[in-house]
């Protein structure tokens, strides 16, 4: 049976945090697809290139010029675009935002495909993102959708930032929010929906450790774990 399961949700439900801990549990690998829509995007802003700028952006993103070094003392993957630790400058609501705008063109997704496929090895997969188990891997034996409200999702984020020193409005986060599950969720190309067999799962209302439990015990049931 293929090991991967996929975690696909809007922003700030969840599913990095929850993917994190589950790989570190199961040993299991970690694609954080985001983080390379992202460093597209990043590279677009860093080499001005146009946001809309098919042509250019899908070439930067089939050359992608990255390397995810494990941090010195912990588990966790550093990505250096280009030589230089950006794992700080691609996490900013600028970066997301043209993140968002990037992963809406088809040629920048079809240049990313493989990558992303590369990363499932026997070793086991979490994989998070938008398209997971909807296009990336159709064939997972576990595909979990993992949304919150808005409401939910802008304060947590409200409560990261402000955590990192960073001075933000939660009315301007929600905006935000929101504006981005609308591009992510309406645009044509792979847009953000639940697979038809994901187990949807809620969590405005559940701590972390209860959505782990939740999808561990889909992963037993399976016979995964
Ligand atoms: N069930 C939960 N209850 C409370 N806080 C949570 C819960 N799940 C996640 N969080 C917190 O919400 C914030 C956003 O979580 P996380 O980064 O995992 O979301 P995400 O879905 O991966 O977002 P993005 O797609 O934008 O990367 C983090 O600070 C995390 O600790
Ligand atoms: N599989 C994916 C992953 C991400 N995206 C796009 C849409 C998001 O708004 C943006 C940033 O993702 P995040 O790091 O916040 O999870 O990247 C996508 O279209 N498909």
């Amino acid at each position: 049976m293929l090991k991967v399961l996929t975690i696909d949700g809007p922003s700030g439900s969840g599913k990095g945090t929850v993917a994190k801990i589950l790989a570190q549990k199961l040993e299991w690998d970690l694609l954080d697809s985001g983080a390379l829509y992202r460093l597209v995007a990043y590279g677009a802003l860093k080499h001005g290139i146009e946001l809309d700028d098919e042509q250019s952006l899908s070439e930067l993103a089939l050359n992608l010029d990255v390397e995810f070094r494990l941090e010195e003392g912990s588990e966790l993957l550093i990505p250096v675009f280009e030589g230089e630790d950006v794992s700080k400058k691609i996490r900013t609501e600028t970066c997301g935002d043209a993140a968002s705008k990037v992963a809406a063109l088809t040629p920048v997704r079809d240049a990313l495909l493989d990558r992303q496929r590369a990363f499932a090895t026997e070793a086991g997969l979490i994989a998070d993102g938008r398209d997971m188990g909807t296009v990336v891997f159709p064939d997972a034996p576990v595909k979990v959708y993992l949304s919150a409200s808005a409401e939910e999702r802008a304060e947590r984020r409200y409560n990261q930032l402000k955590s990192s020193g960073e001075s933000v409005s939660i009315a301007a986060i929600l905006d935000e929010i929101k504006a981005r599950d609308a591009r992510d969720m309406n645009r044509e190309v792979a847009p953000l929906k639940p697979a038809a067999d994901a187990i949807e799962i809620d969590s405005t209302h559940l701590s972390i450790d209860e959505v782990v439990n939740q999808v561990s015990d889909a992963l037993s049931k399976v016979g995964l774990i």
